[in-house]
């Protein structure tokens, strides 16, 4: 259930109004002394979403959007159209759907991921030496033959966001995440614009 009244933590950027979706973990936030700002992006059409299978790095072994670090002097929305021509070949009129920002144990540096989506893209999707891009079913069409998206092998975060997402919502919030991955507290919510 939604809940207005619960206030969100540091480093959840919106604005207007936001609805208190889901949150949970214990203990304080974690602190941070500066940001690091990514992409994510995701190409969804008729029903389906694509999604890579990341073969190195950062979440290697997940599946997720395609994005990466936005470099200096680039907007957010340049990077997210670059990342995903880099890890899938493809260019798309990406919009932002969403920001998340994430803190992992250990780490001084907190992450600002913004995401993108895009119901239409031009090009070959192929496969890159970064991601294995895989069509799944976004859940909106019972008919559909392609498996449901496997949020068991995501990001631990992504099932609190993901819901919104699909519902076209633009969404916000703010996942703490222990060293070993595990999520230790969350808040997400949908902002009202
Ligand atoms: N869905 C989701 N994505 C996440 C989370 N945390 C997180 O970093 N990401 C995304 C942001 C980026 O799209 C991607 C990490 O980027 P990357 O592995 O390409 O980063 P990189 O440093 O190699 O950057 P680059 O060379 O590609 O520019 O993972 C999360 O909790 N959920």
């Amino acid at each position: 259930m939604s809940n207005t009244t619960e206030i969100p933590p540091l480093g959840v950027t919106y604005e207007g109004k936001l609805t208190h979706e889901v949150s949970g973990g214990e203990g304080p936030w974690l602190p941070f002394d500066k940001v690091k700002h990514y992409t994510n992006a995701f190409i969804r059409q008729n029903g389906k979403i694509l999604l890579g299978y990341k073969k190195r790095g950062f979440g290697l072994g997940l599946y997720n959007g395609f994005g990466g670090k936005v470099e200096p002097g680039e907007t957010s929305a340049q990077a997210a159209v670059r990342e995903l021509e880099e890890e899938a070949g493809i260019t798309a009129p990406l919009r932002r759907c969403g920001s998340l920002f994430f803190i992992l144990q250990g780490l001084e540096a907190a992450f600002c991921i913004e995401i993108f989506v895009a119901e239409e893209y031009e090009g070959t999707i192929i496969e890159t030496d970064e991601m294995g891009p895989e069509w799944f079913s976004d859940g909106s069409d019972p008919s559909s033959d392609l498996p449901p998206i496997p949020l068991k092998q995501m990001w631990a975060d992504d099932e609190f966001w993901m819901p919104m997402f699909l519902n076209n919502r633009m969404f916000v919030g703010r996942g703490d995440f222990s060293e070993d991955g595990k999520m230790l507290k969350y808040w997400f919510g949908e902002q009202i614009l």
